[in-house]
């Protein structure tokens, strides 16, 4: 079942083309990520998916009654204003006791519910958010750079936790991450943007796709040969070989940026 959709859409900041012409559709119960570089319209795509964002040309089209929780990049919590754990979960709506106990164990913080707000750690601010996003019984959840500031371990568990909280509530998962690796082995499908969607499809194409590596090198593939490569068939590095693997969506006539130069089939090694 679609929940979300969007087609040929366009974002403008003023003068500032953000978007161009991005088409896509969120299904339920899977876990899709937005990838790209600093200012490529990450979270300008998402404000757009849940119509905060007006679209200058397009249109996005959400199920009716669509259930979000949603996670903005950023929430500020004035350091002056004394709020406990429960009281912001109350806001903007009251909700009971209950549910609210029961949303912060979910996410692992059920003993911070008397906690001031701005005592916390970036990771168990980041588990409130998300108990937060959960009071809605979402249908989908979208989290905007869910794990910034948080170390690796710190991340690991909380792609973790996102995964255990998709297959309990069967929601969908829209996330914006810098987290490539991590990325690369928590997600059914990743969309690489920059201002119009370079690449997408499986993690596995999307990190061999040209674009990609164009954007953010081959470093990285290195490091998602670890998550996603299953070393399971015989190399034929003939040419040709690489439709084998298959190759992700192209939109090639975008303007601005991605471009992927020459393709060649690189292959990362699986480390074992
Ligand atoms: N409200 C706004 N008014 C004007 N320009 C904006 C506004 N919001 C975003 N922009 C500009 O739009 C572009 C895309 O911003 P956006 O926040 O969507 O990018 P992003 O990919 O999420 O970036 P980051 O990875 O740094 O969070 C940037 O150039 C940004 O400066």
């Amino acid at each position: 079942m679609t929940l979300i959709k969007a087609e040929n859409v366009t974002v403008r900041h003023g003068d500032l083309p953000v978007l161009a012409r991005v088409s896509l559709a969120l299904t339920a119960g899977e876990i899709v990520t937005v990838v790209g570089p600093n200012g490529s319209g990450k979270s300008t795509l998402l404000r757009a998916l849940l119509g905060i964002q007006p679209v200058q040309e397009g249109r996005v089209w959400r199920k009716p009654q669509l259930r979000v929780g949603y996670v903005p990049q950023r929430l500020h919590i004035d350091p002056a204003l004394p709020m406990t754990v429960r009281r912001f979960l109350s806001l903007p709506r009251r909700v009971s006791a209950p549910a609210a106990q029961a949303a912060l164990a979910r996410t692992g913080v059920g003993d911070l519910a008397e906690r001031q707000m701005t005592r916390l750690s970036g990771g168990q601010f980041q588990r409130v958010l998300l108990a937060r996003a959960l009071l809605s019984q979402p249908e989908i959840l979208v989290l905007d750079e869910p794990t910034q500031g948080l170390d690796q371990p710190g991340i690991a568990a909380f792609y973790r936790l996102i995964e255990d909280v998709r297959r309990e509530l069967g929601c969908a998962v829209l996330l914006v991450s810098h987290d490539l690796h991590v990325v690369m082995s928590a997600s059914d499908r990743v969309i690489c943007l920059n201002g119009h969607i370079c690449c997408e499809g499986a993690p596995s194409v999307v990190s061999n796709a040209p674009e990609y590596r164009a954007l953010f090198g081959l470093g990285t593939g290195g490091a998602l040969a670890l998550y996603q490569h299953v070393h399971d068939h015989a190399h034929d590095l003939s040419a040709g070989a690489a439709s084998a693997h298959g190759h992700p969506q192209h939109a090639g006539d975008h303007p601005g940026g991605c471009s992927g130069g020459r393709h060649t089939h690189s292959h990362p090694e699986k480390a074992d």
